[in-house]
């Protein structure tokens, strides 16, 4: 039987953990907050954005929440992004992407404050992650590794692929999947849209990390037997239902599951993961900024 793998459920677990975590916090008076950035009309990150909103009431962290208009200046999104750096009472800044064309995503992600980002994207983050030493590690690939250690998945000396090579998935992913110790020591592939034979590489995974943001170009057909499928794809397609579209993901569930051992799915699979994660890095940035030591590792 394939092993469906609960990200609800392992979400809930961890949300758990931090609501202990930000109790231990409070008998110090801290408390946690984080600042959500959203610049952007997409409906998608307006219902992202809101959900992560309600993840943190629901915990006890507290929210602060600026939107932009998808038109203003790119230096009003600068601007915000200074005064939350100098607000002493903000722990963790989280900026939607993709934010509009106008302004410069790289220089966004340089000028928060590597304390407060919390989505761990900032250039010192990623070569502190790189170089093993990782701050806050970027909220999906980390909770991939925790999704895949609550299936008592191993990683050490297995193939793990990677489709996509993402600032915010494929590229950390990998990095995590060759790092020394648990949740690493993968022989680890990354693969992307110029990879030729691309089934060839994916065949040979024992976990594939499908993070490409193509709606369900991995199918049965391109899973080695017995492989551990991770579905990171959260692609809105057209359906007839009140909504107008529903949620597939990059991996085509129903043939793919013939062939994995396990399989997340979509949704409920790693997007309420890479949510939790958020939760886990603000209370530690909460933790770190206030000299408290917390209660997560
Ligand atoms: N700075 C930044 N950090 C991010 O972490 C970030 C971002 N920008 N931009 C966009 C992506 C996307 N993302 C999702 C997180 C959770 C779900 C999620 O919880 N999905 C639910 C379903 C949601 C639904 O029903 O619509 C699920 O898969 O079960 C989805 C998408 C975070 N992102």
């Amino acid at each position: 039987m394939t092993e469906i793998i609960d990200g609800n459920a392992v979400a809930e677990d961890v949300r758990g953990d931090v609501s202990d975590a930000v109790d231990a916090l409070a008998e110090s008076d801290v408390t946690p907050t984080l600042a959500t950035v959203l610049m952007s009309d997409d409906p998608a990150s307006e219902t992202y954005v809101s959900m992560k909103q309600n993840d943190c009431e629901e915990v006890g962290i507290d929210t602060v929440d600026v939107e932009l208009d998808s038109d203003a200046d790119a230096a009003e999104l600068y601007d915000t992004i200074d005064e939350l750096n100098a607000d002493d009472d903000v722990n963790g800044i989280l900026v939607q992407m993709p934010v509009p064309d106008h302004v410069d995503d790289r220089r966004v992600l340089r000028s928060i404050d590597p304390e407060k980002d919390v989505d761990g994207l900032h250039p010192e983050n990623i070569g502190r992650l790189v170089a093993g030493d990782a701050r806050y590690k970027p909220c999906t690939p980390h909770g991939i590794q925790r999704l895949l250690e609550a299936a008592e998945v191993e990683t050490e000396g297995k193939e793990a692929v990677v489709v996509g090579r993402s600032r915010l998935v494929g590229k950390p992913m990998a990095n995590l999947f060759i790092q020394y110790g648990d949740g690493g020591n993968a022989t680890t592939t990354v693969c992307h849209s110029r990879t030729e034979d691309l089934a060839a590489k994916t065949r040979e995974a024992d976990i594939l990390v499908a993070a490409a943001g193509v709606p369900e170009m991995i199918d049965g057909s391109m899973i080695g037997e017995g492989a551990v499928v991770i579905d990171v794809g959260i692609n809105q397609v057209d359906a007839d239902n009140e909504k107008g579209y529903e949620l597939v993901g990059d991996v085509d569930f129903d043939s793919a599951k013939e062939q994995a051992s396990a399989i997340t799915p979509v949704p409920g699979g790693v997007g309420p993961m890479t949510r939790a994660m958020l939760l886990y890095n603000t209370v530690n940035a909460a933790a770190v900024q206030s000299g408290v030591e917390s209660a997560l590792d």
